[in-house]
Protein backbone atom coordinates (compact mmCIF):
# COMPACT_ATOMS: atom_id res chain seq x y z
CA UNK A 1 0.00 0.00 0.00
CA UNK A 2 1.39 3.29 -0.86
CA UNK A 3 0.09 6.95 -1.06
CA UNK A 4 0.83 10.66 -2.47
CA UNK A 5 -0.36 13.63 -1.13
CA UNK A 6 -0.52 17.03 -2.00
CA UNK A 7 -1.97 20.54 -1.77
CA UNK A 8 -1.65 24.03 -0.29
CA UNK A 9 -2.42 25.54 2.83
CA UNK A 10 -4.81 27.87 1.52
CA UNK A 11 -5.16 26.31 -2.07
CA UNK A 12 -8.41 25.09 -2.87
CA UNK A 13 -7.99 21.43 -1.47
CA UNK A 14 -5.55 18.89 -0.41
CA UNK A 15 -5.70 15.34 -2.38
CA UNK A 16 -4.19 11.71 -1.33
CA UNK A 17 -4.23 8.97 -3.82
CA UNK A 18 -3.98 5.60 -1.66
CA UNK A 19 -2.61 2.06 -3.83
CA UNK A 20 -3.07 -0.67 -2.33
CA UNK A 21 -6.00 -0.78 -0.67
CA UNK A 22 -7.67 -4.66 -0.92
CA UNK A 23 -11.09 -4.72 -2.10
CA UNK A 24 -14.46 -5.54 0.07
CA UNK A 25 -13.38 -3.15 3.02
CA UNK A 26 -16.31 -1.37 4.35
CA UNK A 27 -15.29 2.46 3.67
CA UNK A 28 -17.50 5.64 3.94
CA UNK A 29 -16.66 9.62 4.15
CA UNK A 30 -18.38 9.40 7.81
CA UNK A 31 -15.92 7.00 9.10
CA UNK A 32 -12.96 9.51 8.18
CA UNK A 33 -14.93 12.35 8.67
CA UNK A 34 -14.70 11.64 12.87
CA UNK A 35 -10.82 11.22 12.52
CA UNK A 36 -11.29 15.23 10.80
CA UNK A 37 -13.30 16.43 13.08
CA UNK A 38 -11.24 15.46 15.96
CA UNK A 39 -7.88 16.88 14.81
CA UNK A 40 -9.48 19.70 14.72
CA UNK A 41 -10.23 19.92 17.74
CA UNK A 42 -7.66 20.20 21.36
CA UNK A 43 -6.97 23.28 23.29
CA UNK A 44 -5.11 25.70 21.88
CA UNK A 45 -5.79 25.70 18.56
CA UNK A 46 -6.24 28.81 16.53
CA UNK A 47 -8.76 30.92 14.47
CA UNK A 48 -8.43 29.18 11.05
CA UNK A 49 -9.87 26.02 12.98
CA UNK A 50 -13.08 28.16 13.06
CA UNK A 51 -13.09 28.64 9.38
CA UNK A 52 -12.33 25.08 8.46
CA UNK A 53 -14.71 22.01 9.47
CA UNK A 54 -12.91 19.19 7.23
CA UNK A 55 -15.18 16.55 5.21
CA UNK A 56 -13.54 14.17 2.97
CA UNK A 57 -14.81 13.52 -0.06
CA UNK A 58 -14.15 10.20 -1.84
CA UNK A 59 -13.48 9.96 -5.56
CA UNK A 60 -12.41 7.33 -6.56
CA UNK A 61 -11.92 3.63 -5.22
CA UNK A 62 -15.28 3.00 -3.35
CA UNK A 63 -18.71 2.07 -4.52
CA UNK A 64 -21.50 1.81 -2.60
CA UNK A 65 -19.96 2.24 0.60
CA UNK A 66 -17.29 -0.68 -0.41
CA UNK A 67 -13.76 -0.59 -1.88
CA UNK A 68 -12.92 -1.64 -5.19
CA UNK A 69 -9.07 -2.87 -5.15
CA UNK A 70 -8.06 0.26 -7.35
CA UNK A 71 -6.72 3.62 -6.67
CA UNK A 72 -8.56 5.66 -3.71
CA UNK A 73 -8.74 9.38 -4.19
CA UNK A 74 -9.48 11.28 -0.87
CA UNK A 75 -10.34 15.18 -1.05
CA UNK A 76 -10.59 17.85 1.52
CA UNK A 77 -11.47 21.06 0.10
CA UNK A 78 -10.01 24.47 2.08
CA UNK A 79 -12.80 26.78 3.39
CA UNK A 80 -10.55 29.50 3.58
CA UNK A 81 -9.16 29.04 0.14
CA UNK A 82 -11.89 31.48 -0.65
CA UNK A 83 -10.17 34.21 1.58
CA UNK A 84 -7.06 33.76 -0.67
CA UNK A 85 -8.59 32.68 -4.15
CA UNK A 86 -6.32 36.00 -5.60
CA UNK A 87 -2.82 35.49 -3.47
CA UNK A 88 -2.75 31.50 -4.31
CA UNK A 89 -4.00 32.20 -7.70
CA UNK A 90 -3.08 29.48 -10.00
CA UNK A 91 -3.30 31.64 -12.96
CA UNK A 92 -1.08 34.92 -12.84
CA UNK A 93 -2.90 38.04 -12.00
CA UNK A 94 -0.44 40.53 -13.16
CA UNK A 95 -1.61 43.92 -11.09
CA UNK A 96 -2.18 42.11 -8.11
CA UNK A 97 -0.24 43.71 -5.10
CA UNK A 98 -0.23 41.88 -1.86
CA UNK A 99 2.06 41.42 0.91
CA UNK A 100 5.05 39.43 0.04
CA UNK A 101 6.27 37.79 3.09
CA UNK A 102 10.51 38.72 3.76
CA UNK A 103 10.74 37.69 7.64
CA UNK A 104 11.38 34.07 8.25
CA UNK A 105 10.01 32.67 11.37
CA UNK A 106 12.78 31.03 13.70
CA UNK A 107 11.47 27.22 14.33
CA UNK A 108 9.89 27.05 10.38
CA UNK A 109 10.78 26.14 7.34
CA UNK A 110 10.73 29.19 5.68
CA UNK A 111 14.22 30.60 5.67
CA UNK A 112 15.68 27.05 4.70
CA UNK A 113 12.89 26.47 2.14
CA UNK A 114 12.97 29.65 0.59
CA UNK A 115 16.87 29.13 -0.14
CA UNK A 116 17.05 25.43 -1.09
CA UNK A 117 14.15 26.54 -3.87
CA UNK A 118 15.01 30.08 -4.59
CA UNK A 119 12.14 31.65 -3.54
CA UNK A 120 12.10 35.30 -2.65
CA UNK A 121 8.09 35.60 -0.99
CA UNK A 122 8.32 32.94 1.88
CA UNK A 123 4.54 32.03 1.32
CA UNK A 124 6.11 29.89 -1.38
CA UNK A 125 7.54 27.65 1.35
CA UNK A 126 4.89 28.00 4.00
CA UNK A 127 1.97 27.17 1.88
CA UNK A 128 3.33 23.63 1.82
CA UNK A 129 5.02 23.31 4.96
CA UNK A 130 2.62 24.03 7.22
CA UNK A 131 0.50 21.25 9.05
CA UNK A 132 -2.70 22.05 6.99
CA UNK A 133 -1.35 18.78 4.97
CA UNK A 134 -1.53 16.73 8.14
CA UNK A 135 -5.46 16.81 7.44
CA UNK A 136 -5.28 14.77 4.63
CA UNK A 137 -2.88 12.73 6.18
CA UNK A 138 -5.61 12.09 9.26
CA UNK A 139 -8.07 10.81 6.24
CA UNK A 140 -5.61 8.62 4.72
CA UNK A 141 -5.17 6.93 8.21
CA UNK A 142 -8.67 6.58 8.53
CA UNK A 143 -8.66 4.38 5.60
CA UNK A 144 -5.64 2.38 7.52
CA UNK A 145 -7.77 2.10 10.39
CA UNK A 146 -10.46 0.55 9.00
CA UNK A 147 -8.27 -2.56 7.47
CA UNK A 148 -6.68 -2.55 10.67
CA UNK A 149 -10.30 -2.49 12.48
CA UNK A 150 -11.20 -5.66 10.47
CA UNK A 151 -8.24 -7.28 12.14
CA UNK A 152 -9.16 -6.60 15.55
CA UNK A 153 -6.28 -3.84 15.74
CA UNK A 154 -6.98 -0.78 17.15
CA UNK A 155 -5.04 2.99 17.52
CA UNK A 156 -5.37 5.85 20.44
CA UNK A 157 -3.47 9.02 21.44
CA UNK A 158 -3.24 10.53 24.38
CA UNK A 159 -1.56 13.56 25.87
CA UNK A 160 0.77 13.04 29.00
CA UNK A 161 2.58 16.60 29.21
CA UNK A 162 1.77 19.98 27.33
CA UNK A 163 4.96 22.16 28.31
CA UNK A 164 6.12 22.30 31.95
CA UNK A 165 2.63 20.13 33.03
CA UNK A 166 3.20 16.30 33.23
CA UNK A 167 0.87 13.80 34.14
CA UNK A 168 4.09 11.49 34.13
CA UNK A 169 2.89 7.90 32.77
CA UNK A 170 -0.56 6.24 33.40
CA UNK A 171 -1.24 2.81 34.55
CA UNK A 172 -4.31 2.72 32.90
CA UNK A 173 -5.44 0.09 30.14
CA UNK A 174 -6.25 0.97 26.29
CA UNK A 175 -10.34 0.81 27.15
CA UNK A 176 -9.41 3.03 30.18
CA UNK A 177 -7.69 5.75 28.71
CA UNK A 178 -10.38 5.82 25.70
CA UNK A 179 -12.61 6.53 28.38
CA UNK A 180 -10.87 8.78 30.55
CA UNK A 181 -9.83 10.96 27.66
CA UNK A 182 -13.42 11.55 26.29
CA UNK A 183 -14.04 14.84 27.98
CA UNK A 184 -10.82 16.05 28.54
CA UNK A 185 -10.31 19.07 25.47
CA UNK A 186 -6.10 18.07 25.80
CA UNK A 187 -6.77 14.17 25.29
CA UNK A 188 -5.52 13.64 29.08
CA UNK A 189 -6.81 11.12 31.35
CA UNK A 190 -6.65 12.77 34.55
CA UNK A 191 -9.14 15.70 34.82
CA UNK A 192 -7.07 17.91 37.17
CA UNK A 193 -3.91 17.64 34.88
CA UNK A 194 -6.11 18.22 31.97
CA UNK A 195 -7.35 21.44 33.61
CA UNK A 196 -3.71 22.52 34.50
CA UNK A 197 -2.58 22.16 31.07
CA UNK A 198 -5.72 24.34 29.62
CA UNK A 199 -4.38 26.82 32.07
CA UNK A 200 -0.73 26.38 30.92
CA UNK A 201 -2.04 26.85 27.32
CA UNK A 202 -4.10 29.97 28.61
CA UNK A 203 -0.70 31.32 30.11
CA UNK A 204 1.78 30.81 27.49
CA UNK A 205 -1.24 32.29 24.79
CA UNK A 206 -1.34 35.31 26.99
CA UNK A 207 2.66 36.37 26.64
CA UNK A 208 1.98 35.56 23.31
CA UNK A 209 4.03 32.26 23.31
CA UNK A 210 3.14 28.56 22.65
CA UNK A 211 4.09 25.49 24.14
CA UNK A 212 4.61 21.63 22.88
CA UNK A 213 4.53 18.28 24.96
CA UNK A 214 4.63 14.65 24.72
CA UNK A 215 1.76 12.39 23.12
CA UNK A 216 1.71 8.50 23.73
CA UNK A 217 0.21 6.72 20.95
CA UNK A 218 -0.91 2.89 21.44
CA UNK A 219 -1.91 0.02 19.35
CA UNK A 220 -3.51 -3.14 20.63
CA UNK A 221 -4.22 -6.78 19.68
CA UNK A 222 -0.99 -6.19 17.43
CA UNK A 223 0.43 -9.82 16.37
CA UNK A 224 3.64 -10.95 17.53
CA UNK A 225 6.38 -10.88 14.52
CA UNK A 226 5.75 -7.66 12.64
CA UNK A 227 8.71 -6.34 11.12
CA UNK A 228 12.09 -7.93 11.04
CA UNK A 229 15.45 -8.11 12.26
CA UNK A 230 17.36 -9.33 9.02
CA UNK A 231 18.10 -5.65 7.82
CA UNK A 232 18.24 -2.53 9.50
CA UNK A 233 15.24 -0.68 7.42
CA UNK A 234 13.30 -3.40 7.51
CA UNK A 235 12.53 -3.31 11.57
CA UNK A 236 9.06 -2.00 11.82
CA UNK A 237 10.04 0.08 14.59
CA UNK A 238 12.55 2.68 12.91
CA UNK A 239 9.42 2.43 10.21
CA UNK A 240 7.38 3.84 12.71
CA UNK A 241 10.07 6.33 14.23
CA UNK A 242 10.65 7.58 10.88
CA UNK A 243 7.13 8.47 10.25
CA UNK A 244 6.73 9.86 13.29
CA UNK A 245 9.61 11.97 12.64
CA UNK A 246 8.02 13.09 9.50
CA UNK A 247 4.58 14.82 11.22
CA UNK A 248 5.50 18.65 11.63
CA UNK A 249 6.90 19.52 14.81
CA UNK A 250 7.90 16.70 16.30
CA UNK A 251 11.13 16.14 17.61
CA UNK A 252 11.57 12.99 19.55
CA UNK A 253 10.46 9.85 19.40
CA UNK A 254 10.67 6.64 21.78
CA UNK A 255 9.44 3.41 22.28
CA UNK A 256 7.67 2.34 25.95
CA UNK A 257 9.90 3.84 28.68
CA UNK A 258 12.92 4.01 27.00
CA UNK A 259 13.99 7.79 29.05
CA UNK A 260 13.29 5.21 32.21
CA UNK A 261 15.20 2.16 30.70
CA UNK A 262 18.68 3.83 29.76
CA UNK A 263 19.38 4.81 33.10
CA UNK A 264 18.21 1.86 34.63
CA UNK A 265 19.86 -1.64 35.36
CA UNK A 266 19.21 -4.64 32.79
CA UNK A 267 17.34 -6.42 35.48
CA UNK A 268 15.14 -3.96 36.34
CA UNK A 269 13.82 -3.23 32.79
CA UNK A 270 13.70 -6.52 30.19
CA UNK A 271 10.42 -7.76 29.74
CA UNK A 272 10.60 -11.28 31.22
CA UNK A 273 9.17 -13.73 29.15
CA UNK A 274 6.34 -16.27 30.63
CA UNK A 275 3.54 -18.62 28.88
CA UNK A 276 -0.11 -18.34 28.93
CA UNK A 277 -1.69 -19.92 25.86
CA UNK A 278 1.19 -18.80 23.93
CA UNK A 279 4.19 -16.41 24.59
CA UNK A 280 3.97 -13.45 26.89
CA UNK A 281 5.89 -10.69 28.57
CA UNK A 282 5.44 -10.16 32.04
CA UNK A 283 5.50 -6.30 31.86
CA UNK A 284 6.28 -3.98 28.38
CA UNK A 285 8.80 -1.75 29.42
CA UNK A 286 10.19 -1.66 25.41
CA UNK A 287 6.70 -0.80 24.44
CA UNK A 288 6.08 -4.14 21.90
CA UNK A 289 9.12 -4.10 19.91
CA UNK A 290 11.88 -6.38 20.33
CA UNK A 291 14.76 -6.48 17.28
CA UNK A 292 12.73 -4.25 14.81
CA UNK A 293 9.57 -6.78 15.71
CA UNK A 294 6.22 -7.04 17.37
CA UNK A 295 6.29 -9.41 20.12
CA UNK A 296 2.81 -9.54 20.73
CA UNK A 297 2.53 -6.79 23.39
CA UNK A 298 0.55 -3.69 22.74
CA UNK A 299 2.77 -0.89 20.83
CA UNK A 300 3.35 1.92 22.69
CA UNK A 301 5.05 5.14 21.00
CA UNK A 302 5.68 8.14 22.25
CA UNK A 303 6.41 12.09 20.46
CA UNK A 304 7.86 14.93 21.51
CA UNK A 305 6.56 17.97 19.86
CA UNK A 306 8.12 20.80 19.88
CA UNK A 307 6.60 24.47 20.78
CA UNK A 308 4.68 26.52 17.87
CA UNK A 309 7.38 28.96 15.88
CA UNK A 310 4.76 31.50 15.03
CA UNK A 311 4.63 33.43 18.26
CA UNK A 312 2.28 36.46 18.83
CA UNK A 313 5.26 38.20 20.32
CA UNK A 314 7.53 37.47 17.06
CA UNK A 315 11.25 36.88 17.85
CA UNK A 316 13.98 38.20 16.24
CA UNK A 317 14.91 37.62 12.32
CA UNK A 318 16.08 39.07 9.28
CA UNK A 319 14.52 40.53 6.39
CA UNK A 320 15.68 38.54 3.24
CA UNK A 321 16.11 41.71 1.48
CA UNK A 322 18.01 44.24 3.56
CA UNK A 323 19.64 41.36 5.89
CA UNK A 324 18.60 44.17 8.85
CA UNK A 325 16.63 42.77 11.73
CA UNK A 326 13.34 42.62 11.80
CA UNK A 327 10.65 41.12 14.07
CA UNK A 328 9.54 37.82 12.59
CA UNK A 329 6.45 37.51 10.23
CA UNK A 330 3.17 36.49 11.47
CA UNK A 331 -0.51 36.31 10.40
CA UNK A 332 -2.38 33.67 12.41
CA UNK A 333 -1.56 30.54 14.66
CA UNK A 334 -2.16 28.17 16.85
CA UNK A 335 -0.59 28.19 19.94
CA UNK A 336 -0.82 24.34 21.24
CA UNK A 337 -1.00 21.51 18.94
CA UNK A 338 -0.44 18.69 21.10
CA UNK A 339 -3.47 16.49 21.22
CA UNK A 340 -4.09 17.44 17.59
CA UNK A 341 -0.77 15.70 16.79
CA UNK A 342 -1.80 12.68 18.66
CA UNK A 343 -4.87 12.32 16.18
CA UNK A 344 -1.90 12.84 13.31
CA UNK A 345 0.11 10.33 15.25
CA UNK A 346 -2.68 7.81 15.65
CA UNK A 347 -2.97 7.83 11.38
CA UNK A 348 0.69 7.55 10.93
CA UNK A 349 0.99 4.66 13.28
CA UNK A 350 -2.20 3.05 11.23
CA UNK A 351 -0.62 3.61 8.50
CA UNK A 352 2.36 1.98 9.05
CA UNK A 353 0.67 -0.97 10.51
CA UNK A 354 -1.52 -1.54 7.77
CA UNK A 355 1.50 -1.08 5.18
CA UNK A 356 3.17 -4.01 7.02
CA UNK A 357 0.42 -6.18 7.49
CA UNK A 358 -0.24 -6.23 3.52
CA UNK A 359 3.48 -6.35 3.05
CA UNK A 360 3.47 -9.41 5.16
CA UNK A 361 0.24 -11.17 4.08
CA UNK A 362 -0.26 -9.30 0.63
CA UNK A 363 -3.95 -10.04 -0.41
CA UNK A 364 -6.37 -8.21 -2.88
CA UNK A 365 -9.30 -8.84 -1.19
CA UNK A 366 -10.37 -8.32 2.74
CA UNK A 367 -11.41 -11.48 3.30
CA UNK A 368 -8.49 -13.13 2.65
CA UNK A 369 -6.53 -10.82 4.61
CA UNK A 370 -8.25 -11.63 7.61
CA UNK A 371 -7.76 -15.47 7.00
CA UNK A 372 -4.04 -14.69 6.78
CA UNK A 373 -3.79 -12.51 9.95
CA UNK A 374 -6.31 -15.14 11.39
CA UNK A 375 -3.44 -18.22 10.18
CA UNK A 376 -0.59 -15.95 11.35
CA UNK A 377 -2.04 -15.13 14.90
CA UNK A 378 -2.97 -19.11 15.43
CA UNK A 379 0.74 -19.92 14.25
CA UNK A 380 2.46 -17.62 16.84
CA UNK A 381 -0.43 -19.24 19.55
CA UNK A 382 0.72 -22.59 18.66
CA UNK A 383 5.00 -22.23 18.50
C1 LIG B 1 -1.61 20.04 13.73
C2 LIG B 1 -0.48 21.04 13.66
C3 LIG B 1 -0.76 22.39 13.57
C4 LIG B 1 0.27 23.32 13.51
N1 LIG B 1 -0.05 24.65 13.51
C5 LIG B 1 0.94 25.56 13.47
C6 LIG B 1 0.66 26.95 13.50
O1 LIG B 1 -0.50 27.37 13.59
N2 LIG B 1 1.69 27.81 13.43
C7 LIG B 1 2.99 27.40 13.33
O2 LIG B 1 3.88 28.20 13.26
N3 LIG B 1 3.29 26.09 13.32
C8 LIG B 1 2.31 25.16 13.38
N4 LIG B 1 2.64 23.83 13.37
C9 LIG B 1 4.05 23.43 13.34
C10 LIG B 1 4.75 23.74 12.03
O3 LIG B 1 4.03 23.28 10.92
C11 LIG B 1 6.16 23.13 12.01
O4 LIG B 1 6.85 23.46 13.18
C12 LIG B 1 6.94 23.63 10.80
O5 LIG B 1 6.36 23.12 9.61
C13 LIG B 1 8.42 23.24 10.82
O6 LIG B 1 8.57 21.85 10.84
P1 LIG B 1 9.34 21.11 12.04
O7 LIG B 1 8.82 21.70 13.31
O8 LIG B 1 8.95 19.66 11.89
O9 LIG B 1 10.80 21.37 11.88
C14 LIG B 1 1.63 22.89 13.49
C15 LIG B 1 1.91 21.51 13.57
C16 LIG B 1 0.88 20.58 13.67
C17 LIG B 1 1.20 19.12 13.79
C1 LIG C 1 -4.61 24.86 8.84
C2 LIG C 1 -4.15 24.10 9.78
O1 LIG C 1 -3.07 24.37 10.56
C3 LIG C 1 -2.25 25.45 10.22
C4 LIG C 1 -0.84 24.97 10.37
C5 LIG C 1 0.13 26.08 10.30
C6 LIG C 1 1.54 25.73 10.18
O2 LIG C 1 2.36 26.65 9.99
O3 LIG C 1 1.88 24.54 10.25
C7 LIG C 1 -0.27 27.39 10.42
C8 LIG C 1 -1.68 27.79 10.61
O4 LIG C 1 -2.22 28.18 9.36
P1 LIG C 1 -3.05 29.54 9.16
O5 LIG C 1 -2.01 30.62 9.11
O6 LIG C 1 -3.80 29.37 7.90
O7 LIG C 1 -3.93 29.68 10.37
C9 LIG C 1 -2.52 26.64 11.13
O8 LIG C 1 -3.87 26.97 11.14
C10 LIG C 1 -4.76 22.80 10.09
O9 LIG C 1 -4.27 22.14 11.02
O10 LIG C 1 -5.75 22.40 9.41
Amino acid sequence: MRYLCSGESHGPQLTAIIEGVPAGLLLTEEMINKDLKLRQQGYGRGDRMKIESDQVQITSGVRHGMTLGSPITLVIKNKDNKNWSEVMAIEPIPSLEYDIKKVPRPGHADLVGAMKYGHRDLRNVLERSSARETAIRVAVGAVAKQILAALGIEVLSHVLQIGKVSIGETHLSFDEIKEAIQDSPVRCVDPIVSAKMCAHIDDAKKQGDSVGGIVQVLAKNVPPALGTYVQFDRKLDAKIAAAFIGVQSVKGVYFGDAMLSSSSFGSEVHDQIAYDQGFIRTSNHYGGFEGGMTNGMPLVVHAMIKPIPTLYQPLNSIHIETKKVEKSMIERSDSCVVPAAGIVLESVLAMELAREILEEFGSNQMSNLVEAMNRHRQAMRDF
